[in-house]
């Protein structure tokens, strides 16, 4: 984790490339400097003569997003107060997270990524190309600022949308932007990655915008070799850097060669898994149903269906099940019907945990007879098939069920299997639902209901800033676990009260601490830790190490005022004998190097 101050080890004064051109760092020109600090940044007169509240901005923001009547507009306009303002941004963004997540992430960054060819304006991030093998460091280096986390994506599964080639920048753009939103890692210590290895998009292809290479999609051993070269200099220029990777089309290959050798996660696989593990927690209370005897279907076997499952056998195991009590506990579910073992395909690698033997040489392929067959408690949906979960399919759980457990994850909203309406009205109130995008709240019976939000932004932030702030070696299997749990315990008496799966969002930062104490707890106690100082700080003590160590968007311009009030005096103070001189000057370079930062 960085502190406020500008990163020693990199020139950005020198840097031929303006950070003012880069999102991560924009924001000179904001109308909220006093006269002094426009004077300073040389702005002054560039900018109205108004000196502006925070609120006053916030209130021009707001009505700005209010006046766009599209979402893809919202997100646009959200996109450059960010590259122009991004203290600003960050602001507006924590103190409104409910509303805005939704506008910068999924649903409507979906259809960013849809779009991005034709919405494109400025660089939010570094693209690597498949011929830029053999020159990642170096290109890397072009990057002016210190990292400490990236998210990459090679766009190929963007969502529940398909493969979107390097249109999926909008993906890790959004997710870093929750990261310091919603763990207070500094934005331009975050780094958004998109490889641009081919596409098997023959739209995209053929649309003359479309900004990435016209080619096919490497093969697996291409893109390993590529990914191998990537790893290293990724980790040879910024030591240290936490690396997740996001909505590979299939990321089995790559976390299994690279866990143990690099501070890497898998947000799909593991952070999906956790998110839901956590919900699942308290769905398993709330339902009645003893652990033991829960069953599950999951619509879809993919990377989060499988990452999801695995993670819910290692409850179970933990609530005292064997490991093979607790895998038949799951009958998934692909685009061919239920996986087994005598289903007459070749079975992803991935699926074979899971595939069914028992199932009397019978192939389902219907969700409703599957349904019939195996009495589940439980109906998961990570299959990117908008509406599978129908009024019938969610009927015939709650006929099973007095209080379903009914979570259909998929993204963005267009492919969620059903609505958080759907589910009360087919339920009468009783499902205990998670969704993967936000669902609006439903009145029944005269009752207000909320839904949950299974969503990985609920963990990956404080998996990030624990593995960044433990300096973690590796992201073991421990801490991924640790984060859900963490996160099942981080609601508060109200959110319990009401029977809620996860807390209210707009709690998100103080929910993060509590996830990144867990992590750095399961890092330390798998000895992957090496920042050892903090080894021997009670919990309080740790939550309020985090904290002191989140970015905090409102106290960003304080910080500039104080420097450069402090050099106003210097100067007009006792004149610029040789010590005021030389204190002027180091408060001028650090007012520089934080002005450069804005
Ligand atoms: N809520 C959350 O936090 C997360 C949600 N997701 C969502 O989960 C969905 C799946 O993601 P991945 O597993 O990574 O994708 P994937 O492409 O690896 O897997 C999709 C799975 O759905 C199956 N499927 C496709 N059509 C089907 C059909 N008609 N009937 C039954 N199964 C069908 C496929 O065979 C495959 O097993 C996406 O929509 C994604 O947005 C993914 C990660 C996190
Ligand atoms: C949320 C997420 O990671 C996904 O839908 O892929
Ligand atoms: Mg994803």
């Amino acid at each position: 984790m960085s502190s406020s101050q500008p990163q020693a080890n990199v020139k950005q004064s020198s840097h031929p490339l303006s950070t003012r051109h880069i999102t991560t760092t924009g924001g000179d020109f904001d109308t909220a400097y006093p006269v002094e600090v426009k004077k300073y940044l040389r702005t002054y007169g560039l900018t109205p003569p108004a000196v502006e509240s925070y609120e006053t901005q916030a209130k021009r923001c707001l009505k700005l997003l209010e006046l766009k009547p599209t979402a893809i507009g919202k997100f646009q306009y959200l996109t450059h107060l960010r590259a122009t303002n991004v203290h600003l941004f960050y602001r507006l963004l924590s103190e409104n997270i409910k509303e805005l997540t939704p506008l910068i992430y999924t649903p409507t960054v979906g259809e960013a990524c849809q779009k991005w060819s034709e919405i494109y304006t400025q660089p939010e991030g570094m693209y690597l190309s498949f011929s830029d093998k053999g020159n990642l460091y170096s290109i890397l280096s072009n990057w002016p600022h210190n990292v400490e986390i990236t998210v990459i994506t090679d766009g190929s599964r963007i969502l529940g949308l398909g493969d979107l080639g390097i249109n999926g920048m909008g993906i890790p753009v959004g997710k870093l932007a929750l990261y310091t939103a919603c763990a207070g890692i500094r934005p331009d210590a975050t780094l958004p990655l998109t490889l641009d290895l081919g596409t098997s998009n023959k739209a995209l292809i053929e649309d003359p915008l479309y900004m990435g290479s016209r080619r096919d999609k490497v093969t697996p051993e291409e893109e390993k070799e590529f990914l191998d070269e990537l790893m290293a200099a990724l980790t040879e220029r910024w030591p240290g850097i936490v690396i997740q990777f996001e909505d590979f089309k299939n990321p089995f290959p790559s976390l299994e060669r690279y866990k143990d050798t690099y501070t890497c996660f898998n947000d799909d696989i593991q952070g999906t898994g956790a998110v839901i593990l956590a919900g699942f927690i308290k769905a398993v209370k709330l339902s009645g149903v003893p652990v033991k005897d829960h069953r599950a279907v999951f619509l879809g076997a993919g990377s989060a269906g499988v990452g999801v499952a695995k993670q819910l056998v290692e409850f179970f195991v933990k609530e005292g099940l064997t490991e093979d009590e607790a895998r038949r506990k799951f009958w998934l579910v692909d685009s061919r019907g239920l996986v087994t073992n005598d289903r007459g395909d070749k079975l992803a690698d991935h699926k074979v945990y899971f595939s069914r033997d028992d199932n009397n040489g019978k192939q389902i392929q219907s969700l409703p007879r599957l349904i019939d067959f195996v009495k589940p408690t439980i109906l998961m949906g990570l299959s990117t098939i908008g509406g599978a979960f129908t009024p019938d399919i969610i009927k015939q759980m709650a006929t099973l069920n007095d209080r379903p457990v009914i979570f259909p994850l998929s993204n963005p909203s267009s492919k969620s299997e059903c609505t958080f309406e759907e589910a009360v009205k087919y339920t009468d109130g009783k499902a205990l639902f998670a969704s993967g995008s936000p669902f609006p709240d439903v009145e029944h019976n005269g009752v207000n209901l909320t839904p949950g939000q299974g969503n990985n932004m609920y963990v990956f932030p404080g998996i990030g800033l624990g593995a960044i702030l433990c300096k973690s070696v590796s992201v073991t299997q421990e801490m991924i676990y640790a984060s859900a749990v963490a996160l099942s315990t981080a609601l508060n008496e109200e959110e319990q009260k009401r029977d809620w799966l996860y807390p209210d969002i707009r709690r998100i930062r103080e929910v993060s601490v509590t996830v990144t104490r867990g992590v750095i707890r399961a890092a330390q106690k798998d000895g992957v830790d090496r920042e050892l100082n903090i080894r021997s700080l009670s919990d309080e003590e740790l939550d309020a190490y985090i904290r002191d160590r989140m970015y905090d968007p409102s106290a960003e311009k304080g910080k500039l005022q104080d420097e450069i009030s402090q050099l106003t005096q210097h100067l007009n103070g006792n004149g610029l004998n040789g010590v005021a001189n030389g204190v002027a000057n180091g408060v001028k370079s650090a007012v520089a190097g934080a002005a450069a930062h804005l």
